[in-house]
């Protein structure tokens, strides 16, 4: 009996380091509480206003759905981006996402088909510091790399950023709103190139960062590993 209950005891144990081995999420309780539940996720759209959102940003927002009333200009909900995850990581988000309202990413973006244009409004918030009281370059690379790969992903379908280049030219001050513009400039077979700037909100005067960028286009005949 005893010797029968430690084997059993070993056994547990072997099978909780290997699932901790092959899913990292489950040593931690909330996120293995969530990755194994049976509850089904309902996507929030988290491209719409919330409390945390600056006067800028919610005057820029509502000057954009006007563009869209004439069908030029879309908003892209966040959670269509899921499209993308495979359903084995259906807890898996961009992680620009993972944050609470106002302390990291908040922003939307709206894109223009004839013009093959995607705008950012963004608004980073005070978990993206780098030099004090300035945005993370790392924070506004992603964001850029975020805008340019919708603008690419949509003509494109499944892209990789392959290159990224940034000049940052001015500081950006945390929690103010920048307006990064993109567009695609030419597709050669799978390579799409496209460039980017980012500026002030709302008076656009200020130009912080200026990029250019590489997408490939996955090939279905190659694996990525
Ligand atoms: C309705 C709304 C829906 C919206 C829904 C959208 C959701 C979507 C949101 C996405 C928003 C987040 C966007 C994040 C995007 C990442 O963060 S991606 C992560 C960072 N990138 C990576 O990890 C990529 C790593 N690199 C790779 O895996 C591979 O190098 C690549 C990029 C897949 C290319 O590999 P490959 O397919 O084998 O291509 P390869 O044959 O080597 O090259 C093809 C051509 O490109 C050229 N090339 C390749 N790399 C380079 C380079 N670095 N420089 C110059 N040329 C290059 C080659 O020379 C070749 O040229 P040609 O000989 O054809 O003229």
């Amino acid at each position: 009996m005893m010797r029968s209950c430690t084997a059993a005891l070993r056994t547990l144990r072997v099978l909780r380091c290997r699932l901790e081995g092959a899913f990292p999420a489950a040593r931690h309780p909330v996120l293995a509480r969530r990755w194994f539940s049976t509850e089904k996720v309902i996507p929030k759209d988290q491209a719409l206003p919330n409390p945390s959102w600056s006067k800028d940003l919610r005057l820029l927002f509502d000057q954009f759905m006007k563009k869209c009333e004439d069908g030029s200009w879309e908003r892209l909900p966040s959670y269509k981006n899921s499209k993308l995850v495979k359903e084995q990581l259906s807890q898996a988000q961009l992680f620009t996402r993972g944050y609470e309202d106002g302390l990291g990413f908040e922003y939307v973006m709206f894109y223009n088909d004839d013009e093959k244009r995607t705008v950012c409004l963004f608004q980073g918030g005070p978990y993206l510091q780098g030099v004090p009281g300035f945005l993370h370059g790392g924070a506004i690379a992603t964001m850029i790399d975020a805008t340019v790969g919708v603008c690419a992903a949509i003509p494109g379908g499944i892209v990789m950023t392959a290159n990224l280049n940034i000049n940052f030219k001015r500081p950006i001050p945390l929690c103010s709103v920048v307006v990064i513009n993109s567009q695609l400039d030419k597709i050669e077979g799978r390579k799409l190139f496209l460039s980017c700037d980012v500026r002030s909100g709302v008076d656009e005067k200020i130009l912080y960062s200026e990029a250019t960028s590489l997408f490939i286009k996955l090939d279905p005949e190659k694996s990525l590993t």
